[in-house]
């Protein structure tokens, strides 16, 4: 029996450009799908408080309680939006093939090297303490929004330049005269990569889902997830991580950074895809105990005032 499968997606451009994706991937597997955009939460109310079902992510919130209603049956999100924990009942049920994963600066004006001064604009912390780092002496601005809204807003400011997800860029379409590909920024964990999660109990839209879900990327994201996991205990920390796929081997690389890009703790590994189970956990431990465990006590007393 065919239903028609609900996908739910906030309504932002990327947003909608990610759930018409997944849309025509069931498309032309033969299932029937349709868009169910969700605007705001005010008429989505549930019985139950959400910290009662993990309901926890800003972004993810709004499509996670439409679909405990089931106003929509699966949800599109960008990985690296969702916390780590899924809430009760909802599940991965399938991890597309993912895209770039770097960060990009894009350039007011034609760049012409950083001066000692420079003014980049991010309302990211891990950008803002990775570029701090690396640039102690430039300034950072905060920048909030979606892709678009950013890009007006780099426009009306007087900024040299603001930090973007490479795959958001492409994946509107949106060539930037101006930029350079940060390949010294660690990118956020599941960067670049789309999970779209169901119900549990939605055996037909799992299973339709199954077929989706890219082998690979399944694999990196989990590990850069777990050492995600392992290292936040629930607040959001300058942290990034990698994970790469060459032949038989994994590579990883992980890091945390203090908010003001002083410290960092970082870690590089190499393993046999075989010998990859709980790499994402020893990794986070290693940083741990290599001074990354001083930075989290530090980042979460600055965070809580
Ligand atoms: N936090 C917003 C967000 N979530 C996902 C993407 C882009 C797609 C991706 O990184 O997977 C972006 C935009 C950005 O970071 O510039």
């Amino acid at each position: 029996m065919n239903k028609v499968i609900k996908i739910g997606t906030r309504d932002s451009e990327l947003a909608l450009w990610q759930a018409n994706h997944v849309k025509d991937l069931l498309i032309r597997n033969g299932h029937e799908a349709t868009i169910v955009p969700v605007k705001s939460d005010g008429d989505l109310v549930l019985d139950k408080p959400l910290h009662e079902l993990g309901i926890t992510g800003i972004f993810t919130k709004t499509l996670d309680v439409a679909m405990h209603n089931g106003f929509i049956d699966i949800a599109v999100h960008s990985m690296k939006d969702v916390p780590t924990q899924l809430p009760s009942g909802i599940v991965k049920a399938a991890v597309l093939e993912r895209a770039n994963t770097k960060d990009l600066l894009i350039h007011k004006e034609k760049p012409q090297g950083f001066g000692k001064k420079a003014t980049i604009a991010t309302g990211s912390l891990r950008r803002k303490a990775q570029w701090l780092n690396r640039y102690p002496k430039h300034t950072i601005e905060d920048l909030r929004g979606n892709v678009n809204t950013r890009l007006q807003k780099l426009k009306d400011n007087a900024w040299d330049g603001a930090v973007f997800a490479a795959a958001g860029l492409e994946r509107i379409n949106l060539k930037p005269k101006h930029y350079t590909e940060l390949d010294w920024m660690i990118p956020a964990p599941a960067q670049g990569a789309m999970l779209v999660v169901a119900m549990e109990n939605d055996n037909y839209s799992r299973k339709a889902l199954e077929k989706l879900s890219h082998y690979e990327t399944d694999i990196c994201t989990s590990i850069e997830r777990d050492f995600l996991r392992t290292l936040e205990g629930g607040c959001t920390a300058p942290i990034g991580a990698l994970a790469t796929i060459d032949i038989d081997y994994i590579s990883f690389l992980g890091g945390v950074f203090s908010l003001d890009g002083k410290q960092k703790a970082t870690v590089e590994k190499r393993v046999l895809i075989e010998h990859c189970e709980g790499l994402g956990a020893l990794c986070a431990k290693e940083i741990l105990s290599l001074g990354g465990e001083e930075i989290m006590k530090k980042i979460k007393k600055e965070l809580s005032v």
